[in-house]
Parts: structure tokens; sequence; C-alpha cells
């Protein structure tokens, strides 16, 4: 703390206070120019919006996006699984029966709209002339949405994405995948172990690959007490895509609602 700093000390004449909306500044975080002198002095940049304030309007704008995009969309099932997956493997294969399955019971299908599993969901999907929907994601090394996807919206935070899938599902189907896949996984279990949203299919496609993770977590992780061995059930587990398809329609409605936000 610079030793000039007077907080603490009775001030007779106190620094000005600078506000900039609900947000009070004082002492030296006052003497920053005010944000509408960036935005006149053009010769200063557009630097500034790039800072956190500006970065909630870019946010919102991704929710805003989403919703208004998402919201007739219909009865839809989620499909996660890896961006590597080959157009000649067994798990493309897996994702484009699964899309085709899902579009020809009338659900729209839903994925990262990236390569791989996400592309064998979206080109299945299109083979039933169902509806084909891709939420990208702004990476570093983008591969851009996949030609199947119709309904294509991209995003830069994957939490706003997220939020998407989780709103406009009624069911998650997750195949063979790395930290994507996972993540995806987990946050879906995360947020019904959690009651913040209401329970739905979660359908893990391959029993070699995702056993040992489900070994793992009951033979450690419940048993460590970290969580309830009931928490398991929340996860069913296939090796038939067929089968995959039909448990995560098992709780459709038909509404085309998902199973809203997750609560407050
Ligand atoms: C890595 C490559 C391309 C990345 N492009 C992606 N586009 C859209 N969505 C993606 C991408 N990469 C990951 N995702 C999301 O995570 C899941 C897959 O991740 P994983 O680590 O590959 O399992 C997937 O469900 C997407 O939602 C080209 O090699």
């Amino acid at each position: 703390m610079p030793s000039n700093d007077k907080r603490g000390q009775f001030d007779p004449v106190p620094d000005p206070a600078r506000r900039r909306g609900s947000v009070v500044l004082r002492h030296k975080q006052a003497q920053t120019p005010q944000a509408d002198r960036y935005l006149l002095d053009s010769h200063e940049g557009s630097g500034f919006t790039h800072t956190d304030p500006w970065r909630v309007l870019r946010i919102q704008s991704e929710f805003v996006e989403g919703f208004g995009t998402l919201s007739e969309l219909g009865p839809a099932v989620s499909v996660f699984g890896s961006a590597r997956a080959h157009r000649d493997s067994e798990n493309y294969a897996h994702a484009e029966t699964i899309g085709r399955i899902l579009a020809e019971a009338g659900y729209a299908v839903i994925t990262g709209g990236g390569p791989g599993a996400m592309e064998g969901a979206n080109k299945g999907a299109v083979s039933a002339a169902g509806t084909s929907v891709g939420l990208g994601i702004e990476l570093p090394f983008e591969t851009g949405l996949n030609e199947w996807v119709d309904v294509g919206i991209n995003f830069r935070y994957f939490f706003a994405r997220k939020t998407m899938f989780v709103k406009y599902s009624q069911g998650f189907i997750v195949l063979p995948g790395g930290f994507g896949t996972l993540d995806e996984l987990f946050e879906a279990l995360t947020l019904v172990q959690t009651e913040k949203v209401t329970s739905f299919p979660i359908v893990l496609m391959g029993t070699a690959y995702w056993g040992p993770l489900l070994d793992w977590l009951r033979g450690t992780v419940a048993a460590h007490g970290a969580i309830s061995p009931s928490d398991l059930n929340l996860v069913k587990i296939t090796d038939d895509p067929v089968e995959a398809a039909q448990l995560a329609m098992a709780h459709g409605n038909g509404n085309g609602n998902g199973h809203g936000l997750p609560k407050e």
C-alpha cells in the first residue's frame, strides 16, 4: 500500500469518489479516466472492450442468442464425445446411429458442433431429416462448425454454452472422449446430484471405455464417502447405440422445453 494512502485516518476533505454505475471508486482508484473518455478518444483504441465489465455484455449476449435461437427447438437430446474420433471409427459410427435414431423419434440432436463424435451425431440427425444443432466453442485451434450442423451458435464462453445443453435437452448421451467430454459428463452429474436441475437420463456409451471410470467411482470415490453409492444410479451404461438413444429419450415429454434453467 502506498505511504500517502490515507485510508482509516480522519480526512476533513475526503477524496472525491467516482461513480461508475453501481461501482464507487475512491482514492487512487478514482483517478482512472472515465470509461466514456475511452469511448470518445478514438486514438486510445478499443482495448477497453476487453475489460471485465464489457465482457459481461458479451456473456449476456451469448445467453440472449442461445435462448432466442433454441427456445422453439422442441424435444432434444445432447450427444457428447471425442472431437478426435475418426470418420472410420466405431465411435463415429455409433454417434451417427444415435443421431439418426433420435431424429427418427422426433428429437433434435444437439452437439458441440465440432468434428469427431459431434459430427457423427449431427450427420445421423440430418440423414433422418431431423434437426441438427451445433453449439460451437471459440478455441485457439478452432475447426469451425461441422458441415452437418443446420442450426449453429458459436460461443466464446464454455459456461454459457453448457447452460444451453442442459436447458434444451431431455437427455445426455456421452460417447468416449477426453477432457471436454468428461467436463460435460461431470457438469451434468453435479447438476443432477445437487438437484440444481430435475434428474434427466445420462447415458454412457461404451462399457469398455466407461466401465473402469464407474469402477473407480464406486470402489474409490464412493468408498471414501465422497459420493453416495446411490449417486452412481444417475448414469446408465450400454454398448448398444439404439439402447443409448432409447434410454436418453426415456424422460421425453414432447414439450420441447428441456427441464429449465438450473434452479437458483
Ligand atoms: C480438438 C479439435 C477440435 C476442437 N473443436 C471442438 N469443437 C466443438 N466442441 C468441442 C471441440 N473440442 C471439444 N469440444 C467439446 O468437448 C467435447 C469433446 O472434447 P474431447 O476433449 O475431445 O473429449 C465435445 O462434446 C464438445 O462439446 C480437433 O482435434
